[in-house]
């Protein structure tokens, strides 16, 4: 066997080191005379650009075209191999199939590497077919799926690695339940700026969902830190490889929360050597739709709404506007107008004459269609079989009057006057409210959205080959109605039903598998950001049966009390201070609601003057103290947090709840929370 002993790893890693520097060198040699050429026959172009003829001027910029592609090739190659060259691998597995005498050393790293003379491959991605046995099997008997069927046969070697600057850290032999300890040297680790790759610890049950390629929608449910997000990014970066030939980071698109979210993951596909993805927000989405129709509440402003004290009508409008019951009205009576608000009549224009019925029919044969093009379609089938009192076929002008006359006969196409009479026609008019003219209440948003989808057809994402959802809790079965007209790629869907930041409206998997009902689901319940001391905590807030703390201990969480506001004020700037003094990266004060956050900030900013205050108008994830709402921290994590003000009025209700367990989910390491008077029944 090869590589056997320690120094025999190192002798090995430096001989790997070596050759990447190798193929480094060669690669900017590439770059450089591809720049050489280009640059050459661009002047060679301009310099003789009189004498030349149209067909070699055709073929030289073809040839400069083609040189740049290369180029631009090698570029992407010479950064993966920089890569590479800090960290070659993290992993290998030596195999011996059942069906070759050979045993294969398989070394596994974020890319493959193969030498150009010999085509030997020197490093695997972890992407490829024989790796996933890294994370599926320890050794012993073992198995892979490669594109020429199963492949059995004896793992008889698993080793991690950590490497540093070409220098290994530590190796770790299989036998001593390797993933355990890398994982925990992993998850011990203070936070990087944003989130981190976990190629190197990937876990079995995660790489099922990474690799799974036959789910047309995958619904994921994971418990708080169980790696939803992270696994959702690494299987993009697999459906990247795997599809290389058909997918490019630009078919892929990602409905994230908010910007400092897409900030925070913006790292984790670049370090995999992809390209970053397109993301767009609902808020966005539905912008775009409404556009020239109407203003709407976003839905961060409604939740921050809910957290203040509202009326029992708004919620009910909420709770009405939420489910599949719902939906299912709104397609009725969509179906209903487009037939009951067509009014056909008598069309005449100039000596052509068209009766009612013949409207009708036409209209009728174009019924697969969405109400505004079925009508251009009605208008355009009666033009083309009409006959002017000559026989002949109809002037445009005369076919653009019928068009206009054809359209008149449907009731209205204002999108709001028809979402109005919608709840006329259900006999709920109380439940549609405007907050003021023509400014939707948000749980109207997507409805209104929907109806004009229906209504007018769409048009748009086709690009679109996959689709990420996160935070699947937050959407209502009208979102998911409105994503299935709008992308019908495949779609992974992720989030957790503890952690809904609006309990009248929020889904569960069964809820989303009533929109999509062959859709693969997943449940993921161990989870990895947490020390035990504050998931147990967490778990006093919001229990769970189910979950799964991977062992890692710390500091038990501290609750401060205070008998005055000033008191609790100098205890949080107490444990900023104790913060400065951890040597951890990053500090979350997690309030729960923006105006909390926003007065907390005022008060102490002067005394930290570096700290941060995020809101839904931020686009960045910063580094150090961090100063912002619960709903706004979902998604992200902390080395440290401090949750403030967790006093009885506070934190009271079911709302307050989810956002109280929210924020002490972001901690990794440390959590403390303050009250002033009595302390939140939640504690
Ligand atoms: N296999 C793993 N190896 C190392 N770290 C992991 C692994 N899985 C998850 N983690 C870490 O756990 C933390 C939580 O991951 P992530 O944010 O993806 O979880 P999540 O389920 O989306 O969390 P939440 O819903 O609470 O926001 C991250 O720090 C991530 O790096």
């Amino acid at each position: 066997m090869v590589n056997r002993s320690e120094t025999d790893e190192k002798v090995y890693l430096q001989e790997v080191v070596a050759r990447l520097k190798y193929a480094l060198e060669a690669i900017d040699g590439r770059i450089s005379s591809a720049r050489q050429e280009i640059l050459e026959a661009k002047k060679y172009l301009w310099a003789n650009s009189a004498q030349i003829d149209p067909a070699e001027r055709a073929a030289n910029k073809v040839e400069i075209s083609l040189s740049i592609g290369h180029g631009e090739q090698a570029v992407v190659k010479r950064g993966r191999l920089r890569k590479l060259l800090q960290t070659p691998y993290f992993g290998r597995v030596d195999f011996q199939s059942d069906h070759h005498s050979e045993a294969l050393t398989c070394y596994i790293g974020v890319h493959s590497f193969a030498e150009e003379d010999s085509q030997e491959n020197v490093i695997y991605d972890w992407r490829s077919p024989i790796a996933s046995m890294f994370y599926d099997f320890n050794t012993g008997r073992a198995n892979y799926s490669s594109p020429s069927g199963e492949v059995a046969g004896e793992i008889t070697l698993k080793r991690q690695y950590s490497i540093k600057n070409s220098k290994m850290e530590y190796m770790i032999e299989s036998s001593l339940n390797i993933n355990d300890d890398v994982l925990q040297k992993e998850l011990s680790r203070t936070s990087d700026e944003k989130m981190k790759n976990i190629v190197a610890t990937i876990q079995k049950e995660q790489n099922v969902i990474i690799r799974n390629e036959s789910a047309r929608e995958l619904i994921i449910q994971g418990v708080a830190g169980s790696g939803k997000t992270s696994v959702a990014l690494h299987r993009v970066a697999y459906l990247l490889y795997r599809y290389k030939e058909t997918l490019t980071s630009q078919n892929i698109l990602i409905l994230s929360p908010n910007k400092v979210f897409s900030d925070y993951i913006s790292n984790v596909l670049p370090e995999l050597g992809e390209e970053k993805i397109m993301e767009l927000s609902f808020d966005e989405l539905a912008a775009a739709e409404l556009a020239g129709i109407c203003g709407f509440q976003t839905f961060y402003q409604q939740v921050a709404e809910l957290a203040g004290s509202v009326d029992d009508s708004a919620i009910e409008r909420i709770r009405y506007k939420a489910d599949m019951d719902f939906v299912q009205g709104l397609e009725s009576y969509i179906l209903h107008i487009s037939e009951a608000y067509f009014v056909p009549a008598d069309i005449s224009v100039g000596q052509v004459r068209i009766p009612a019925e013949e409207v009708l029919s036409a209209y009728q044969s174009a019924r697969s269609l969405p109400v505004r093009q079925r009508l251009e379609k009605t208008a355009s089938i009666l033009s083309g079989r009409t006959r002017d009192e000559n026989g002949r076929s109809l002037p445009s002008a005369t076919a653009n009057t019928i068009k206009t006359a054809v359209k008149k006969m449907f009731k209205s196409l204002n999108m709001l006057t028809l979402y109005k009479d919608f709840y006329e026609h259900t006999g709920r008019p109380e439940l549609f409210k405007l907050k003021k003219a023509k400014l939707l209440e948000f749980c109207d948003v997507f409805p209104l959205v929907y109806l004009k989808l229906r209504m007018e057809g769409t048009k748009g994402f086709d690009a679109v080959k996959h689709l990420l959802v996160d935070e699947m809790q937050d959407y209502t079965a009208i979102q998911y109605r409105v994503l299935a007209l709008l992308f019908q790629c495949k779609k992974t869907i992720l989030g957790d039903s503890s952690q809904s930041v609006n309990p009248y409206s929020s889904s569960s998997i069964s809820e989303i598998k009533q929109v999509f009902p062959g859709a693969g689901t997943v449940e993921l319940l161990k989870s990895y950001r947490s020390t035990l001391e504050i998931i147990h905590f967490a778990q006093g807030i919001n229990h769970n049966t189910r979950i799964v703390p991977v062992e890692r201990h710390g500091e038990p969480p501290v609750i401060i009390g205070a008998d005055t506001p000033e008191e609790e004020l100098s205890h949080i700037n107490r444990l900023i201070a104790r913060f400065r003094e951890s040597g951890h990266h990053s500090l979350g004060v997690v309030c729960k609601t923006h105006e909390q956050a926003q007065s907390l900030y005022e008060a102490v900013k002067s005394a930290h003057k570096d700290m941060v205050l995020l809101d839904f108008s931020s686009d960045r994830f910063h580094e150090g103290i961090m100063i912002t709402s619960a709903h706004m921290a979902k998604g992200l994590e902390f080395d440290q947090v401090i949750i403030p003000f967790c006093d009885a009025v506070n934190y009271r209700t079911e709302l307050d709840r989810s956002m109280l367990y929210i924020a002490c989910t972001r901690a990794m390491h440390v959590l403390a929370l303050t009250f002033c008077g009595e302390a939140s029944g939640w504690l």
